[in-house]
């Protein structure tokens, strides 16, 4: 029996391109109708932020079970934390035929490519490189050392962008929003095309 399973999006891109902002934007939309699956990490919280709401955050022993008993989706460790998606919550709103929505850096994005190809996978540009450079200096939530860090990651991970199905460009944030919102309902908009055919198909044999 063929059941309707929900779109699982996945939104990528270098640090300081602004997929924490673009995301936190998209969810604070009473329109928004995919679910937010919230990452596990094991870096300390920064201010402000809550466990179970932004991170769930966990011990690098805690992950790392995790990791061996096969519960996370993906992971990938950046500027020496752990990040990663749980499994069940992903499989288990999917399943209930509700979108699910990653917001990741770009190695974990390439392992649920592998995993769930039929996913919709964004990736988040930066207008420039200098831009993502201003944006990182301008969220001060790094020391200078971290910020050069992530600068240099960045350029390798804009070479990752051709392995995606759109790329946004982040110049406003709203405007970031409405184009990942377009693309989201274009793509259900051809699953259900397909979705009906095939269903017509089987009707007729
Ligand atoms: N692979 C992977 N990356 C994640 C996950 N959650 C968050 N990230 C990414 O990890 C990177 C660092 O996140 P964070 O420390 O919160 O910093 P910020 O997003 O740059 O403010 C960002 O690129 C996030 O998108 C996850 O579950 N898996
Ligand atoms: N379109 C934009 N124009 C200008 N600044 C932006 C834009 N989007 C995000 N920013 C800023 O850039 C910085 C990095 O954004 P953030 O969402 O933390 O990036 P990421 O999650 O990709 O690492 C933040 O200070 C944020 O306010």
């Amino acid at each position: 029996m063929y059941k309707h399973r929900g779109l699982l999006i996945v939104l990528s891109g270098p640090s300081g391109v602004g997929k924490g902002t673009v995301r936190k934007e998209l969810f604070s939309s009473p329109d928004t109708n995919y679910e937010y699956s919230i990452s596990m990490t094991t870096r300390n919280p920064r201010e402000g932020e809550v466990d179970g709401v932004d991170y769930f955050f966990r011990s690098r022993e805690v992950f790392e079970q995790m990791i061996q008993e096969g519960k996370l989706l993906e992971y990938a460790e950046y500027v020496g934390n752990y990040y990663g998606t749980p499994l069940d919550y992903v499989n288990e709103t999917l399943d209930a035929g509700r979108d699910v929505f990653l917001e990741i850096e770009v190695v974990g994005a390439a392992q649920v490519r592998e995993k769930v190809p039929n996913g919709l996978f964004i990736f988040l540009a930066p207008p420039s490189l200098s831009d993502l450079e201003t944006r990182l200096i301008g969220r001060g939530t790094e020391a200078s050392d971290i910020i050069a860090d992530r600068v240099l990651k960045a350029r390798e991970e804009l070479e990752m962008m051709h392995l995606y199905d759109y790329v946004v460009e982040n110049d406003e944030v709203s405007k970031a929003c409405d184009r990942v919102n377009a693309i989201v309902t274009a793509e259900h908009c051809r699953r259900e095309r397909v979705e009906k055919r095939y269903l017509q198909m089987l009707e007729g044999e």
